[in-house]
C-alpha cells in the first residue's frame, strides 16, 4: 500500500479526490512510528528497513505497538493487514474493535476478523458511525463482494463455487509442469502469494475463512470456519496429477456453499477434477474465479488476480474509495 501510495497519490488526487497521508505505522518487524504531519512514503519504500528500523525516525521505536498506534494516531482509516490467524482471528480481530472503538474507519485483506468475528465488527462499525470495508479478504484486488451487493442486488445468489486461493491453484500448475510440491509452494512464497504460513493455502484453511466470508456476506448465512468441511492439495500426488491430465481434465481446489432447500447454508472445500471444459478448468495461476449462482441470472462468474502484493493494495484502496464516496454522498445530503 506505501508503494502505491509514492507512486500514485497525484493520479488520485486527480482521479479520485483524496490524498493518502500515512500518519503512523506499526509493523513487528520494523516497530512503530507516529507522525502527525505524514510521514513520506518514499522514504518509508526506498530506506528498507533493518528489523527496528523505525527506531530510528523521529517518533518512532523499535518495538511495534499496536494497541497505542491504533488508538492515539491521528488517523481516519486504520489499514489492518497482519498475518491472517484462521484460529480466532487474532490479534486483528483486536486491532478491529480497537480501530473502531475510538471512531476510526478500518480497511483490511485480513480474513481472521471477517471469518471469526464480521457481525461483531460490523455492528461496532454501524455504533461507531465509521465504515468497515474488507473487499480484498476474497479475491484480493478482483471485485466480488462489494460487486455481489451492488449489481447483483435482488438476482438471488443461491450458492456458489470457486478457486478462492492463488497459491493452491499455482501450485496445481506448477504440478502439471512437471515441478515438485515443495519448489513449486517455494515458488509461491517468492511472488508474494502465499500465506506466511503456507499450510493455509494447502490445507484449504484460507479458502475456507473465504468460504464463510462469501457465504456470509452473499447468501446470509451464519457460518463459522468450524462449520464449512475443508480439504486441501496436499492431498494430492504427482501421479493424481497426470492421470487427470490423461483423461482431459484437471484437479482444482474448489471452495463452495449453497443454501438447501430447509433454508441451511452448506459449506465446503475439497479438491475436484475438472473436465477441460468447466468454466473453472482454464483459471490458472494465481487467478481466482468465483461462479455465483443466482436465481434470475444462472451462473454469473467473476474472475482476476486472487494475490500478489498490489493487487492486494488496490483491494485497499477500492474500501478507501468507497468510504470516500460514501462521505461524500452523506456531505452531499447534508448539504442538500
Ligand atoms: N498477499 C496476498 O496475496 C493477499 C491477498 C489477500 C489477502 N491477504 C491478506 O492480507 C494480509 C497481509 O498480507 P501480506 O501478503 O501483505 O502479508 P505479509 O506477510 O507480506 O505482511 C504482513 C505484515 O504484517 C506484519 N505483522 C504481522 N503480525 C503483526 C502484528 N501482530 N503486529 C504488527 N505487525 C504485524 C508483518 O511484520 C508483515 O510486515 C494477510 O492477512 C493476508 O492473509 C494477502
Ligand atoms: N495466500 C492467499 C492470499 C489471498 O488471500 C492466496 O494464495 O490466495
Amino acid at each position: 500500500m506505501t508503494e502505491l501510495i509514492a507512486t500514485k497519490s497525484p493520479l488520485w488526487e486527480r482521479d479520485l479526490g483524496f490524498r493518502l497521508n500515512i500518519v503512523a505505522v506499526s509493523d513487528l518487524h520494523l516497530g512503530s512510528v507516529i507522525s502527525p504531519n505524514g510521514l513520506d512514503a518514499k522514504t518509508l519504500v526506498e530506506a528498507n528497513f533493518a528489523k527496528g528500523g523505525f527506531g530510528q525516525l523521529s517518533g518512532g521505536s523499535a518495538e511495534a505497538d499496536n494497541e497505542a498506534i491504533i488508538k492515539t494516531a491521528p488517523a481516519d482509516i486504520v489499514v489492518e493487514a497482519t498475518f491472517t490467524n484462521p484460529k480466532d482471528g487474532e490479534p486483528a480481530v483486536s486491532h478491529c474493535r480497537w480501530a473502531l472503538n475510538s471512531g476510526k474507519h478500518v480497511v483490511t485483506t485480513n480474513k481472521g476478523p471477517i471469518a471469526i468475528a464480521g457481525r461483531e465488527l460490523k455492528a461496532l462499525a454501524k455504533a461507531n458511525t465509521v465504515h468497515f470495508e474488507y473487499e480484498g479478504s476474497v479475491m484480493s484486488g478482483t471485485p466480488v463482494i462489494r460487486m455481489a451487493w451492488k449489481t447483483l442486488a435482488g438476482a438471488e445468489v443461491k450458492g456458489f463455487e470457486g478457486i478462492l486461493n492463488g497459491t493452491s491453484n499455482f501450485v496445481l500448475g506448477r504440478m502439471e509442469d512437471g515441478l515438485d510440491f515443495a519448489s513449486a509452494v517455494a515458488e509461491a512464497q517468492a511472488l508474494g502469494y502465499a500465506e506466511a504460513d503456507p499450510t493455509a493455502d494447502v490445507e484449504g484453511f484460507d479458502v475456507r475463512l473465504k468460504v464463510v466470508i462469501l457465504a456470509n456476506e452473499l447468501l446470509g448465512a451464519n457460518l463459522k470456519p468450524e462449520d464449512v468441511s475443508c480439504r486441501g492439495i496436499s492431498e494430492l500426488s504427482p501421479s493424481d496429477i497426470q492421470a487427470a491430465a490423461k483423461v482431459e481434465s484437471r484437479w482444482k481446489l474448489i471452495g463452495s456453499a449453497v443454501r438447501n432447500a430447509d433454508g441451511t447454508i452448506t459449506g465446503s472445500v475439497a479438491p475436484k477434477q475438472l473436465a477441460l471444459g468447466h468454466t473453472l478448468a482454464g483459471v490458472n495461476g494465481a487467478t481466482n474465479a468465483v461462479s455465483l449462482n443466482t436465481e434470475l441470472l444462472g451462473p454469473v462468474t467473476v474472475s482476476g488476480p486472487g494475490a500478489g502484493r498490489i493487487e492486494t493494495a488496490y483491494a485497499l484502496l477500492s474500501d478507501i474509495v468507497a468510504i470516500h464516496n460514501a462521505q461524500s454522498a452523506s456531505f452531499a445530503k447534508e448539504a442538500a
